[in-house]
């Protein structure tokens, strides 16, 4: 039976939360666990549903991975296979980042396009144009992907804009390549910086992540590891959000206030008071928010388009009207006609987006249409007068441990209960 969330709203949060690693980053890693000849234990890994799916991926292909308390140990040793069956490519976006790390590995691939939340059209010509620079010889037919590449050379590839994903599936594309590959205008996140320093734990040689230049040393062989996942930082924008929505006081354990500074800027010029100590935030949020100057979302160190829909949550009930500005998605509102049930008043046009700040939210049933729209239904179902149900939570669970655990943890009324109705 699937399950939804119930949320009753109206009260103050207090207390204290530690961030799970981060999503965005486990799965490539989970991904470059295949150039590593040895096993590999990550720690802090999440629970997610993605997790899963990665793991799915990683069995498929002949590897062994299980759990020892919070950390995934993966041994790839048994890798007897190169493609990746439709079904398994489809359940998200990050099944495209085995592609370079099977190229690395087997000189070949066979796999499908990937997933992953629907936020628009969700291309991946940089991924496969970048691979072919490298060497790749690849053949798109019927909804499939041939990749042959018995041998990848390194060289300049020069993104035309900074892709999370072909940064990263260029990185472990070029520990397979003889020479040095340098990816000029890379994506800058945090995660990348994740990925290239667990490549460099298992003995490769990536520099410059974190910049837009990022240059890895091909071709030398890479051992196992212990790495400890990064805390996810859109996870803290979430709890974040969470606070200043209900109001409250609430302590973020490992959150790292250094990737989050748009979101702390915003959340302070909203009234909120956010403080580092070094061991994770604290936000202090009093009652009734002001709006912000325009939210535009931006890659890396830009305001997170993953950020987005949190944000506006939580400015629902502000004082004044906040504008949103969607730059790296098309259809990235989704969210917006469900916070409006709820009683919020926005306006969307093309990618701008206009919240008016209302006195009053109210509980309705809702539904999630992707992982950050549904947190985004949770935030705000936290400062509504009454009963919220959110329902199609499988979304949530792509990217939250558990998000009614953390919630109830940060002192909201919020369970998972069957959903009984969508069932009947
Ligand atoms: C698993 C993971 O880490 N997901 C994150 C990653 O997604 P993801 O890696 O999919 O996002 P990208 O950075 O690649 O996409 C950003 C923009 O580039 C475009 N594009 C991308 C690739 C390509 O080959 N061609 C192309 O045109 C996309 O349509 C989009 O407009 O970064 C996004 C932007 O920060 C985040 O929202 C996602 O949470
Ligand atoms: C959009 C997201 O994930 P994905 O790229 O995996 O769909 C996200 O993490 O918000």
């Amino acid at each position: 039976m699937s399950q939804l969330l119930l949320v009753r709203g109206g009260r103050r949060l207090e207390g204290e939360v530690a961030i799970q690693g981060a999503k965005n980053s486990v799965l490539p890693i989970l991904a470059a666990t295949l150039l590593a000849k040895g096993p590999v234990v990550l720690r802090g890994c999440p629970r997610l549903r993605d997790v899963d799916a990665s793991v799915r991926i990683l069995r498929h292909l002949g590897c062994e991975a299980h759990w020892e308390a919070d950390a995934l140990a993966v041994d790839t040793a048994g890798l007897n296979r190169c493609e990746i069956s439709d079904i398994l490519m489809r359940e998200m976006r990050s099944s495209a980042i085995f592609l370079g790390a099977i190229l690395a590995r087997c000189g070949r691939a066979d796999l499908s396009y990937p997933g992953g939340c629907e936020l628009g059209p969700r291309p991946i010509d940089l991924h496969l144009s970048g691979l072919r620079e490298l060497g790749a010889e690849i053949r798109e037919e019927g909804g499939f992907l041939h990749c042959r590449a018995p041998r990848l050379r390194g060289r300049e590839v020069v993104l035309r804009m900074p892709s999370v994903g072909a940064t990263e599936n260029l990185m472990l594309a070029a520990c397979g390549c003889e020479g040095t590959t340098v990816i000029s205008n890379a994506a800058r996140e945090p995660e990348v910086v994740d990925l290239q320093d667990f490549l460099n734990a298992c003995g490769a040689r990536v520099f410059g992540a974190g910049s837009s230049s990022v240059s890895i040393e091909g071709g030398r062989k890479l051992h196992g590891c212990t790495y400890r996942v990064m805390p996810d930082r859109i996870a803290a924008a979430t709890y974040l959000c969470a606070a200043a929505s209900a109001g409250g006081n609430i302590y973020l354990r490992g959150a790292e206030e250094r990737h989050l500074a748009t979101v702390t800027a915003a959340l302070r010029e909203a009234g909120c008071a956010v403080t580092a100590d070094g061991a994770g935030i604290r936000a202090v949020c009093r009652e009734r928010l002001r709006a912000v100057g325009p939210v535009q979302t931006a890659p890396y160190p830009g305001f997170p388009t993953d950020a987005q829909a949190v944000l506006m949550a939580a400015l629902l009930r502000s004082r004044g009207a906040t504008v949103f500005e969607e730059n790296i998605f098309e259809n990235r509102y989704r969210h917006v006609d469900e916070l409006i049930r709820m009683g919020a008043s926005i306006r969307v046009s093309g990618r701008v987006a206009v919240v008016t700040g209302v006195e009053r939210l109210h509980g309705a049933p809702v539904r999630c249409t992707d992982l950050r729209g549904g947190a985004a239904l949770c935030v705000a179902a936290l400062a509504a007068e009454g009963e919220t149900r959110v329902s199609q939570i499988c979304h949530i669970d792509r990217g939250y441990e558990d998000l009614a655990r953390d919630l109830r943890a940060l002192g909201a009324d919020a369970e998972r209960v069957e959903d009984t109705e969508t069932d009947s």
